[in-house]
């Protein structure tokens, strides 16, 4: 893995940011860290921002949708790749203040021009979305992966790599996470198996019907 220097300054950052997170977050009760959890980065962690970024240079992806930006861990290392590849990621959140966040962050890793930041409902900025995808992260809060997948799915490119994070962690969003997995391998049109990465990842290949 070589990155250039702003990319692991920038990665430093965020590392150190989520060692403080983690010890806050195990010292709260379930419901009080539900209650903050717009506090926190909530990031698919290193294992799975590896692979992803591993898979979108090996498959060349170009346009990359993010759905859940957050404060732009996940963006950071789709983005390095989208510079690698010529590519852009489009990324969607609701929070205003976190996408500020990630703005600068990404500013410093000198990889703004990769990114198309769009702050709103993420179904609604995807049903006015024109583009088409080669990839998709799905990593919104767990009741919206189905609403999603039924608006990405018909703008997906053929070969497009789709994952949807926390498959098996937290187990209480076990139910909807699992109605996702049912109704993408149940469509006959992806390749589909889960990955024990970070906190388990459903990692989908859409072939079209000839
Ligand atoms: C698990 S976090 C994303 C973490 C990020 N992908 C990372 O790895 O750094 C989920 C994000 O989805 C955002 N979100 C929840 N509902 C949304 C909606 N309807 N539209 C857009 N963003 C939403 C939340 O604000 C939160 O920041």
């Amino acid at each position: 893995m070589t990155k250039d220097s702003k990319f692991l300054q920038v990665l430093a950052a965020y590392d150190e940011r989520m060692q403080s997170e983690d010890e806050i977050m195990k010292s709260l009760p379930v419901v009080e860290g539900m209650k903050r959890r717009d506090e926190f980065l909530l990031s698919v962690g290193e294992d799975a921002a590896v692979f992803m970024n591993t898979l979108l240079k090996s498959a060349k992806s170009k346009t990359i949708l993010e759905i859940g930006t957050s404060y732009g861990y996940s963006t950071l290392w789709l983005a390095e790749a989208a510079r690698e590849n010529d590519g852009i990621v489009i990324t969607l959140e609701a929070d205003e203040t976190k996408v500020t966040y990630a703005k600068h962050r990404l500013y410093e890793a000198g990889l703004s021009k990769y990114v198309d930041f769009r702050v709103g409902d993420a179904l609604a900025l995807m049903k006015e979305a024109k583009e088409t995808f080669d990839f998709v992260l799905v990593d919104v809060w767990k009741e919206l992966y189905l609403p999603c997948f039924e608006l990405f799915y018909p703008k997906l490119k053929n070969k497009a790599w789709v994952v949807a994070d926390n498959m098996i962690f937290p187990t209480q969003s076990i139910e909807e996470t699992k109605r996702y997995q049912n109704r993408i391998r149940n469509t006959g049109v992806f390749s589909s198996v889960l990955l024990p990465i970070g906190s388990g990842m459903e990692l989908s290949q859409y072939e079209q019907i000839k």
